[in-house]
Parts: C-alpha cells; sequence; structure tokens
C-alpha cells in the first residue's frame, strides 16, 4: 500500500499524517502538493486537518477548488480509498465527496480536547481492525466540527450504515453524536477526530492506529503500488 498525503496552503497536520502512516504504521506515504493536477500509483489519498486558505468564507470553501480535486474526485469515483481528517473531512463535504457540512461548534469556541468515542460500524475500509462498539479516544481539535445533515440526508446515513465513529460526549453539537462517516460506496471516509495524533503512547494514546491498519487489511493485494 502506497498513500497520497495532500499538502494544501495552510494545512499544518500534513507532516504528521506522513509521519504516523510511514514511520509509525510501516505505509510509505509521499507530500503532494495541492496545486498538482494529477495523482498516480496510490492506493489512498489523505486531507490532512489545518487551516486551508486561512479558513476563509467557510473551512474548505476555497480548498475544494484547488488543482488537485479533479483527480481526488476521479480517484474516489472508480473505487480508491479517500480519508479526510478535520479539515480534510471539511473539504471533502465542501467538494460533494461526502454528505452533509461541518458547522461552527454549538459554544462558538474553538475546543481541543480529547475525545471518547464509540466505532458504530466495523465493517468499514476504515473501521475493521476495532472491536464492534469500540471504545476509544482522540484528540479533537477545531472551531467548525459541528456534523450536520439534513434529515433526509441524516436518514439515509443510518439506513446505509454510513456512520463510523460516534461521540460518547458530543463536544460540538454534531447531530446524532456523528464524529466520522463514510459516503454511500464506503470509499470515501471524512472524520473531525485526528488519529495522526494518537499513534504513539507518549503522545497520550495509540487508538488512532486502527484506522491505518484496517486500511492496510482493505489493501491487501495492492501491494504492486509500494513495489513502484
Ligand atoms: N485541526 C483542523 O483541521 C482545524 C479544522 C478547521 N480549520 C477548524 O478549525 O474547524
Amino acid at each position: 500500500m502506497r498513500a497520497a498525503v495532500i499538502t494544501f496552503p495552510g494545512s499544518n497536520c500534513d507532516e504528521d499524517l506522513q509521519w504516523a502512516l510511514a514511520h509509525v504504521c510501516g505505509i510509505p506515504a509521499d507530500l503532494i502538493p495541492a496545486s498538482q493536477e494529477t495523482l498516480n500509483g496510490y492506493d489512498a489519498v489523505f486531507l490532512p486537518g489545518g487551516f486551508s486558505y486561512g479558513d476563509y468564507l467557510r473551512s474548505g470553501a476555497i480548498a475544494r477548488f484547488s488543482p488537485i480535486m479533479g483527480a481526488i474526485k476521479d480517484f474516489a469515483a472508480a473505487g480508491g480509498f479517500v480519508v479526510g481528517i478535520c479539515n480534510g473531512f471539511q473539504i471533502l463535504t465542501e467538494a460533494g465527496l461526502l454528505p452533509g457540512a461541518l458547522q461552527w461548534n454549538t459554544s462558538l469556541h474553538f475546543i481541543c480536547a480529547p475525545a471518547p468515542l464509540t466505532v458504530v460500524n466495523t465493517a468499514t475500509a476504515f473501521s475493521n481492525h476495532y472491536a464492534d462498539m469500540e471504545s476509544i479516544t482522540l484528540p479533537i481539535a477545531h472551531g467548525e466540527g459541528s456534523y450536520y445533515a439534513d434529515p433526509a440526508a441524516l436518514t439515509e446515513l443510518e439506513a446505509n450504515h454510513q456512520v463510523v465513529f460516534r461521540y460518547q460526549d458530543n463536544p460540538n453539537g454534531s447531530i446524532h453524536d456523528i464524529a466520522g462517516i463514510t459516503n454511500r460506496a464506503g470509499n470515501v471516509l471524512g472524520m473531525m477526530p485526528h488519529p495522526e495524533r494518537a499513534v504513539e503512547a507518549l503522545l497520550g494514546g495509540t487508538d488512532g492506529r486502527g484506522v491505518f491498519y484496517s486500511l492496510l487489511n482493505a489493501t491487501k493485494g495492492a501491494a504492486a503500488h509500494v513495489a513502484g
């Protein structure tokens, strides 16, 4: 498996994510600038956290027009695995690759804290390494993290089991305690908590590794790309 991590102007978790993937989980990962228009030879593409384009207008609202987004849409449409973390999740909703939107936290404050979560669907490419209903703790760090979907979209999300992570103690007002979802096809994940910040005991915990190990499981047989 080989991963691409997209660096948008204002990303600040791209190198942490590359470290978590490559040095902790053994998944080779390249940093790709958002100004690039092509994306070849990857099994998974990550949109990292940060403040792309300074969060102007709305988080992710400008980043969705980045040159790389066309290649990411093509990759996702072909079934490639795409993961958006925090600002990456915001970009994926703005780009229409995931349903719903991320609104300001109900407190209107930026929240930086450990968030206890429940893994409510382990039958995904991003969560198969966890146990059913496993309790994990990942850090959150966002101002616009309150997930919203209109009633019809929410009904569809729940009916199709697209919710992967729920907050145990809803910190931001997210509807149905939603912390992470997939698209209908199951190959695109968006999550507000940061798994890449929870991969080493020294930094407070290793619960985040499961997301990356799950993808390793899901891409077994894709080793040809790693060799390249
Ligand atoms: N850590 C992040 O990715 C921050 C996300 C986003 N810019 C917010 O504050 O909502």
